[in-house]
């Protein structure tokens, strides 16, 4: 089976626990915040949904609170539910409640998809408009572009799979995950409810400078290994990046991995 990756292995720390994959993603993230915030002045930081978000919990340890210079982060999401903003199903509403709100981030570098697209469920008007919202903010230059493609480069993207192998809103045997042209893309029957979602392309997510994906526990257990074979039916598995893709795992969901991998 071919590999996305060419030559190159897949990238993976297995951590003991949660709390030790918790601590090396606040670390992780920070690091990487130090340097883009020394080198242009900006850190664009990409979310996903899901228990990723609790895991985030470390960097509102004081040694981060009061090193982390907040004011230049600017927060995007790889996916989002199209439901009202405050709704229980929201990834904007899940991140704002269990971090974002507790950290000095400038509520105008916060993206979150349109609230009237959100609030009348209009799944391909918030993609449209998320994605008018990104290159807007490439013509600032808060965000960078990849090569001479014009894709937007986020600094960071930090994702969490499914135990069905999706990443973002890319499902297993959906089209969304052969968009090449677009930025963000829309579905309206995720076999994941809510149905209604908008997402970043492949490429989108492929043209970030470093892609951490995380990922516990045992329901996902198969689902790696799928990955760590190549098995390129799982969206996850197209997962690379310009710089850096690596995978932190704890032991339950790192252990089907077969030897070798
Ligand atoms: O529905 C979603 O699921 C994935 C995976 O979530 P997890 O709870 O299994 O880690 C998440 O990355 C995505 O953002 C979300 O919309």
């Amino acid at each position: 089976m071919a590999s996305v990756l060419g030559e190159k292995e897949r990238k993976k720390i297995v951590f003991p626990s949660k709390n030790e994959l918790s601590e090396a993603m606040a670390k992780y993230t920070a690091n990487l915040s130090a340097k883009f915030c020394k080198e242009r002045g900006y850190f664009t930081l990409v979310l996903s949904g899901g228990d990723l978000i609790s895991w985030l919990s470390e960097l509102l340890k004081p040694v981060y609170q009061e090193s982390i210079e907040w004011s230049k982060w600017h927060i995007f999401w790889v996916d989002e539910r199209v439901v009202p903003l405050d709704h229980k199903d929201s990834n904007y509403k899940l991140a704002f409640d269990g971090f974002l709100s507790k950290v000095p981030i400038p509520i105008a570098n916060i993206y979150a998809i349109d609230q009237d697209c959100a609030a009348l469920g209009d799944a391909k008007g918030a993609a449209l408009l998320y994605e008018e919202c990104i290159k807007r903010l490439v013509n600032r230059n808060i965000i960078r572009t990849y090569k001479s493609s014009g894709f937007p480069q986020f600094d960071l993207q930090l994702l969490g799979m499914g135990p069905d192998g999706h990443m973002a809103s890319l499902f297993p045997g959906h089209y969304q995950i052969k968009e090449k042209a677009k930025l963000v893309t829309y579905i309206t029957d995720s076999p994941k409810p809510p149905p209604k979602r908008i997402t970043f392309t492949l490429p989108v997510i492929n043209c970030a400078s470093y892609n951490l994906m995380a990922v516990c526990d045992e329901a996902q257990a198969d689902a790696v290994a799928e990955v760590f074979k190549d098995n390129l039916d799982l969206p996850s598995a197209w997962l690379t990046a310009d710089v850096e893709a690596i995978w932190f795992l704890d032991q339950a969901a790192a252990s089907k991995i077969p030897k070798g991998h």
